[in-house]
């Protein structure tokens, strides 16, 4: 079922987005993975893939999980790290947690995709 509203439409999504970015940013050990990375590109697409994923009305226009991660070798703890500072962002949003959940559910498939590539 689509949440997109819920996630407080093209606005909510696009807060979301900056606070997970501005978490990533203040994590040490994530923040590593990010040092060559174009954050305008990345922000775009994470927008467009959550919008996509929640039912919006937007096409995902990235690259496969599986392509993007590969070579990163990241481990679970930090797939799992990485959740939480989604987690986050989205406390911070005034993000629904019925919402927050359904989100963390529709990406959860793309972890074996993502972790040791
Ligand atoms: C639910 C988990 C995750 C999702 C849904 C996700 C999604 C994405 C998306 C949509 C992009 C942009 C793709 C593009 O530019 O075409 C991306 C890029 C990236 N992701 Fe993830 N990601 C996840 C987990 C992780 C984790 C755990 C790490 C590292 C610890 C990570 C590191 C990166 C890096 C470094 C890039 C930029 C790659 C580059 O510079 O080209 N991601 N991710």
């Amino acid at each position: 079922d689509d949440y997109y509203q819920e996630l407080g439409g093209k606005e909510g999504v696009e807060k979301i987005v900056d606070n997970f970015i501005n978490e990533i940013s203040f994590d040490q050990n994530i923040v590593k993975f990010f040092e060559g990375t174009d954050i305008t590109r990345l922000r775009e697409k994470l927008i467009e893939q959550f919008c996509h994923e929640s039912g919006g009305p937007c096409e995902y226009t990235g690259d496969s999980m599986k392509d993007v991660h590969a070579g990163m070798k990241i481990t679970k703890a930090e797939f799992n790290r990485v959740v939480e500072l989604l987690q986050a962002a989205m406390d911070d949003a005034g993000t629904p947690q019925t919402a927050q959940n359904r989100l963390i559910r529709s990406l959860a498939p793309m972890r074996p995709d993502i972790i040791h590539q």
